[in-house]
């Protein structure tokens, strides 16, 4: 299986192109207004389009109601919804039946005692996303730009694919596999200059050392 790439937050057309040419296989939109990557809808759409069934398109939200959720259906008709809020397990349920999309969610990771949720979202959700839990002054609950303790997850007996996320950058994903033996990685501030500000060159970075990682690995696996 290989490695699934995740860039999010993505908010201009040019650094979507660059994402979708340096291979991401997942391209996240923000829709939560507090972020500074938030999109408007018109944003979303034009975006949208712009992927053309190069990547996954992944509608990010935090515990938005069924309203906000037509709209980004309707605009930027979402792969995945990513749902990166305190959803319940039967609101999960109710997001599935009602769009018909795969849903992944975010799981917020501090200490071991965080994975207690585990059991009941993996028995909807289509994908975890294990993230950094946010301080509690926090504007918003991801994109934050700050690892967790990888070492929770060493041990993790997830029959659910998994991505892992939160303060990744090029040079620290090889170091996150390793410990997580995720499926995936997701970054957002570590391919950025500023809050919200994507930069194309650490976008590239962050791409070919995730296809380096998963190459190396590759080769472990067939000695
Ligand atoms: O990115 C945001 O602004 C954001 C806002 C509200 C909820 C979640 C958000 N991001 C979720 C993501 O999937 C990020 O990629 C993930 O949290 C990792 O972010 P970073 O640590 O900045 O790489």
């Amino acid at each position: 299986m290989s490695l699934l790439v995740k860039i999010c937050g993505l908010s201009t057309r040019e650094t979507l192109e660059t994402a979708l040419d340096a291979g991401a296989d997942m391209v996240g939109f923000v829709f939560f207004p507090p972020s500074p990557r938030h999109l408007s809808l018109e944003l979303g759409r034009d975006l949208g389009r712009q992927v053309n069934r190069r990547a996954l398109k992944v509608a990010l939200t935090v515990d938005a109601d069924d309203a906000t959720l037509d709209n980004i259906m309707d605009a930027l008709s979402p792969d995945i919804f990513q749902l990166h809020g305190r959803e319940s397990v039967a609101r999960l349920r109710d997001i599935k039946q009602r769009f018909g999309r795969p849903v992944m969610k975010a799981v917020p990771v501090a200490i071991s005692a965080d994975l207690a949720v585990l059991p009941g979202y993996a028995a909807v959700a289509d994908r975890i996303l294990f993230d950094a839990r946010a301080p509690k002054d926090a504007t918003r609950p991801g994109g934050l730009g700050e690892p967790f303790d990888w070492h929770l997850l060493e041990n993790l007996d997830l029959k659910l694919p998994y991505m892992v996320s939160g303060g990744l950058h090029a040079g620290n994903l090889t170091e996150a596999l390793r410990l997580t033996r995720a499926g995936g990685v997701d970054v957002s501030s570590g391919v950025e200059s500023a809050p919200g500000v994507k930069d194309p060159e650490m976008i590239k970075a962050f791409i070919r050392a995730a296809r380096a990682s998963q190459d190396a690995s590759q080769e472990l696996s067939v000695r």
